[in-house]
């Protein structure tokens, strides 16, 4: 891990929120910052939603029954959960606790009702970031280039766009995904300067004390 490298100091590790209306570009922004940077790891939610075509078990999401939802929920075993487009999805609570202390940073791709809920929990260690689509025809045009959607589907999360955006300014930082490559490295940027936070640096006051010494 590169936090035990010499020239990194220990700190508390982040959890990284991208969240946008569906279709606007979180889960290709979440798969190149997961390739390019090994420092984060992705959590991985239980969705009562159907699996979509090239989408994988454990890695994508946990796909689950409406029962072992409930049965989730009834043992206390996520951190947040919601409802959003008629299916269920939460935040296994596993181990992320226990790695965060270790540094170890975590990517959600989750919604604003589970952004705020997370806030709730665990504010210091939170930062989030909307992503926003140049445009609503755009953002239509991405859900159809998807085709994963019937067009009943897309016209259900087109509806829901408008009050997915009214919540951007609950968000520490919002981007406009125009050119997917721009974003991303916006978005990475975001990620690297979090990280050196005074008061994520845990192993600052050591350091310090070491210098003086
Ligand atoms: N609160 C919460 N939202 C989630 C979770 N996992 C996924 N979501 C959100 O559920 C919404 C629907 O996700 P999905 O069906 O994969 O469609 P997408 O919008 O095309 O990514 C998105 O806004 C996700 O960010 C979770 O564990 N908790
Ligand atoms: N900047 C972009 N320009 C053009 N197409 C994009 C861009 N970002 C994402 N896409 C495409 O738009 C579609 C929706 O993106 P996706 O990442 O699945 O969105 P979300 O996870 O927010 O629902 C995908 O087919 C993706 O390849």
């Amino acid at each position: 891990m590169a936090h035990d490298t010499s020239d990194a100091l220990h700190r508390r590790g982040l959890l990284f929120i991208l969240s946008s209306p569906s279709g606007a570009g979180k889960t290709t922004i979440s798969r190149m910052l997961l390739t390019a940077d090994d420092e984060i790891r992705l959590s991985v939610s239980a969705t009562t939603r159907p699996r979509r075509p090239g989408e994988v078990e454990g890695v994508d999401y946990h796909f689950v029954s409406d029962e072992a939802f409930d049965a989730m929920v009834e043992k206390d075993d996520f951190y947040e959960w919601a409802e959003v487009f008629g299916n269920r999805y939460g935040t296994p609570k596993g181990y992320i606790r226990k790695r965060l202390k270790e540094g170890d940073d975590f990517l959600f791709d989750i919604d604003w009702q589970g952004t705020q809920q997370l806030y709730q929990k665990d504010q210091q260690d939170v930062v989030s970031v909307f992503i926003l689509p140049p445009t609503l025809d755009e953002l239509r045009r991405r859900l159809e280039s998807r085709a994963t959607d019937s067009e009943d589907v897309i016209d259900r999360r087109m509806d829901r766009a408008r009050g997915e955006i009214s919540h951007w300014a609950e968000y520490d930082y919002v981007v406009v995904n125009d050119d997917v490559d721009e974003c991303f490295v916006k978005v990475r940027e975001i990620l690297h300067a979090e990280r050196m936070k005074r008061t994520r640096q845990t192993g600052l006051i050591p350091f310090v004390r070491g210098l003086m010494d």
